[in-house]
């Protein structure tokens, strides 16, 4: 079995690429970043270490790597005898590579099994996406129709903490001990891919949702209050009594949300931040605030981990929801040179209308319950 996988970055390398190691897959790993891939083209192995309870260390093996960006050829004629597609490689690159998948998709054998493609990003819909961004690619409607054949595309919801590694790592990857990757299963007709490390569901919404409406929320909310309180590490943060108070109170909002909407029970959900909280804690991860707070346009867009559950609390639960809108204010507040969103949407803090940017930036209009109150915390932020 062979696995063509996007993106060998800290997610690809310390959580897709070794679950399917350990499922039997020997996995191509394919990236724009020349050093990256000549290093994992030059090694026989790496090593996983897991750190927190339960340490181990778990050495991958069987693998290849191809540069994206100069071996196209070669990636294609990859994608045409592999089992499986994969990505990580972020939301907004997904249409970058959506069109050597077409290609891929095209060379396949008319009488090869369906390509399973998945991508595991954190993002609602993210294999949706990468399949319109394939199928707007094709040239006709018949075309269309005959990739469309070939593949089965399957979103997917992933969980572990990847951090930035050190850079004397080399390879190697950290990350934490817990890890869950679902995957929707109904699109696989029966055929699910052979994976055990994954788990296959019936519907995906309530875990994808309340994965990144709970751990990507509580995450972003401790990087952007930890920001601004002069925390430079996750772990860190979390020990600053106001910074867990914050996100335990955009938490609460987040649950309520999940479990009107979904019926979720309010006790599993207790249990479930709880565990998520102890994760942020865990003093073996140099996770920097400045990662987990990466991309603050992408995160205040309208589906994802802080307006998305904020209209569902004002949906299902009602009224608005005050824990999370304070949150979204850290967020304007997060003024990192390093991140291109940050530095783009600090401009755009000292030019804009408040108005504009709820509607252009958190997909929120005017006569939306939000729509006030997250202007009133824009204008706040403002210059
Ligand atoms: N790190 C985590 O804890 C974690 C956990 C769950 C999900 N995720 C998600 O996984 C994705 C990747 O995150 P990451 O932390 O591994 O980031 P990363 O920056 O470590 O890895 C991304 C990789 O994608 C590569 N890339 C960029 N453009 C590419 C292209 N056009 N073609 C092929 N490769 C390309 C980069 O060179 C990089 O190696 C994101 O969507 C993230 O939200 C991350
Ligand atoms: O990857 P992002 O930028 O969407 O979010 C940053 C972190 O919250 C994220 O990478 C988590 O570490 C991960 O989602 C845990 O499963």
């Amino acid at each position: 079995m062979k696995a063509v996988h996007f993106g060998a970055g800290n997610i690809g390398r310390g959580f897709v690429g070794l679950l399917l190691h350990e499922a039997g897959y020997e996995v191509v790993f394919a990236d724009v970043n020349a050093e990256l891939i000549e290093a994992l083209d030059a090694a026989e192995s790496y090593d996983v270490h897991l750190v927190g309870d339960d340490a181990e260390t778990k050495t991958v093996t069987g693998f290849r790597a191809i540069n994206s960006a100069t071996a196209e050829d070669a990636l294609v004629a990859e994608i045409a005898t592999a089992d499986v597609v994969t990505t990580a490689v972020g939301p907004r690159i997904l249409r970058f590579v959506a069109p050597v998948i077409a290609r891929g998709l095209a060379a396949r054998a008319a009488d090869a099994p369906r390509l399973a493609v998945m991508a595991c990003e954190n993002a609602i819909g993210a294999t949706d996406l990468l399949a319109a961004e394939l199928m707007d690619g094709l040239p006709d409607d018949d075309t269309r129709e005959e990739l469309a054949a070939r593949a089965v595309f399957a979103n997917t919801a992933v969980d572990r903490i990847v951090p930035a590694q050190a850079p004397d790592a080399g390879i190697d990857v950290t990350v934490e001990t817990f890890y869950e990757w679902v995957v929707d299963r109904s699109p696989f007709n029966g055929n699910v891919p052979p994976i055990p490390g994954a788990h296959f569901v019936d519907s995906l919404g309530p875990y994808i949702e309340r994965k990144l409406f709970t751990v990507n929320t509580g995450h972003a909310t401790v990087a952007y209050t930890g920001f601004l309180a002069g925390a430079t590490i996750i772990s860190e943060a979390i020990g600053i009594p106001s910074v867990l108070e914050a996100t335990e109170a955009a938490l609460a909002e987040t649950s309520a949300a999940l479990s009107a909407k979904h019926g979720l029970d309010p006790e599993e959900l207790a249990a479930y931040r709880a565990k998520i909280l102890n994760r942020f804690r865990n003093p073996y991860l140099v996770d920097e605030v400045i990662r987990v707070g990466r991309e603050p346009l992408r995160k205040l867009g309208r589906n994802d981990r802080f307006v998305g559950p904020a209209a569902d609390y004002v949906q299902y639960v009602g009224g608005i929801p005050e824990a999370l809108i304070a949150a979204i204010g850290a967020a304007l507040r997060f003024d990192v040179p390093e991140d291109t969103q940050s530095v783009e949407f600090q401009q755009l803090l000292r030019r804009a209308d408040p108005e504009d940017i709820v509607d252009e930036v958190m997909g929120v209009t005017r006569g939306e319950a939000l729509f006030e109150p997250l202007v009133a915390v824009v204008r706040a932020a403002e210059y």
